[in-house]
């Protein structure tokens, strides 16, 4: 008898298995198909769920209860890219990551961070070994996670699949990161239809890519009943903005700033809340321009149920955020998109939200129709959700617990020599 090879399985079990071929005379004997074997024995598959910013970790948080209850064993790994905002979305979904690693230094620049954020995760995986690493969207954290599985033969499971603007510049990097991530998944959950044919038109697989809805939406499905709408200042009606993405950090933030205080003047009746980030570069300029003005209120970044109460009682969203254009459609509060491009038309096409740009002019006027014309506005009130029914990450968790991966399990090296 042949001794072909004998491997480790995984790390999680232990367990080894010996792959033999026989070749005598007549007697040929083969043994394959471990993987197979390996599930048929009800072994279940180790994911890493890998998360470090506010939007990953509630568009993933939904996602890990779903994998849990499959009986999928989860790692939870957080690369701290966003310290504060990461943490307060961890506690609204009371989540305690399995493993933290060092947040990347401030000081370094995005290639820098990116490259600590890929070093520590290079290492994690590597350790634990599993047999899929889940990354989200479009993040530093989910371009570096997707590259150090790929380096190290892990599977890659895309959650929120395909979204493209096709311009590398909107938004910077994520468009970039997503196209990364888009070459090397082996599994791609795309939110819409139209997720499903940017991945095709990208060269992408159909049988990788599965149609699942955005999780995004079971978040707020989730935590339906928890979210009241929050009180109105003295009868005013509320607009809520947050301004946050790369591409609008310098003069693109300061003429939408100078669009609300216009905003404010012409119309009496409403109050702006100004959900400020986390991000330093951005606080300075939108408290030096809004600080002191009256029925403008700054407000430090909002946990997550208190975000969606604000949205819930907002007349108007202004907003970059690309969260935001899919929780205003479902919620029924007309969005108007702070850029140039989206890679969620979706809501524009179904009349619930409008690409406005930056533009103080076009910020201000695009608002003012809305905030004085009232059936302008409730034409794009309709609590309409083109990005998923809030079921997504069931559909998920059941792909990835049927899942047979064509890689080794758990990065491990084994040939099957006949
Ligand atoms: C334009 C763009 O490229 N956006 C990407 C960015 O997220 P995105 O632009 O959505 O990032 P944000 O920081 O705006 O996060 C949005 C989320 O934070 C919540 N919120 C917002 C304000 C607040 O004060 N408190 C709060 O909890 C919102 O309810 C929403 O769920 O990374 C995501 C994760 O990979 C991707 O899905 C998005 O495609």
């Amino acid at each position: 008898m042949e001794r072909v090879q004998s491997a480790p399985l995984s790390h999680s079990t232990g367990a080894t298995m010996t792959l033999c071929a026989r070749d005598e005379g007549a007697h040929r004997c083969v043994v394959a198909s471990v993987a197979l074997y390996w599930f048929s024995l009800g072994r279940s598959v180790k994911v890493v769920i890998l998360a470090g910013t506010r939007p990953e970790v509630v568009k993933l948080a939904p996602v890990r209860a779903s994998l849990i209850s499959s009986g999928v064993q989860t790692v939870w790994i957080s690369t701290e890219q966003q310290g504060s905002l990461n943490a307060q979305a961890l506690g609204a979904f009371d989540i305690q990551p399995d493993l933290r690693l060092d947040a990347p230094s401030p000081e370094r620049t995005l290639g820098g961070r990116f490259a600590q954020i890929m070093d520590r995760l290079d290492q994690a995986v590597g350790d634990i070994s599993p047999d899929l690493v889940l990354v989200q969207g479009d993040t530093s954290t989910t371009a570096a996670g997707a590259m150090a599985a790929f380096a190290r033969r892990v599977p890659v499971g895309h959650v929120e699949a395909g979204l493209r603007t096709f311009d590398l510049d909107q938004p910077f990097p994520e468009e970039g990161w997503r196209r990364v991530v888009g070459q090397l998944a082996e599994l791609h959950f795309a939110p819409t239809e139209a997720a499903v044919r940017n991945l095709l038109r990208g060269g992408v697989s159909r049988r990788r890519i599965h149609l699942t809805g955005n999780t995004g939406i079971d978040a707020v499905r989730l935590s339906g009943a928890r979210v009241k709408p929050a009180p109105l200042a003295d009868g005013l009606r509320r607009v809520l903005v947050t301004v946050h993405r790369r591409e609008n950090w310098g003069c693109a933030l300061e003429q939408v700033l100078a669009a609300l205080i216009q905003l404010r003047d012409r119309i009496p009746d409403i109050e702006i809340v100004f959900a400020a980030h986390a991000n330093p570069s951005l606080r300075g300029r939108v408290d030096a321009a809004l600080i002191g003005q009256d029925r403008i209120r700054i407000v430090e970044p909002l946990d997550y149920l208190g975000f969606l109460s604000n949205l819930k009682s907002a007349t108007l969203v202004l907003s970059d955020s690309g969260g935001v254009q899919e929780e205003g459609p479902v919620l029924g509060v007309p969005v108007l998109v702070l850029r140039d491009a989206t890679e969620r038309a979706e809501a524009v096409e179904a009349g619930v939200a409008k690409l406005v740009g930056t533009q103080t002019d076009d910020v201000f006027s695009a608002a003012f129709r809305l905030l004085t014309n009232e059936p302008e506005r409730m034409q794009m009130v309709r609590a309409v959700s083109p990005f998923g029914d809030g079921f997504a990450a069931g559909r998920i968790a059941d792909i990835i617990s049927h899942w047979a991966p064509s890689k080794p399990l758990g990065g491990a090296q084994i040939r099957a020599a006949v």
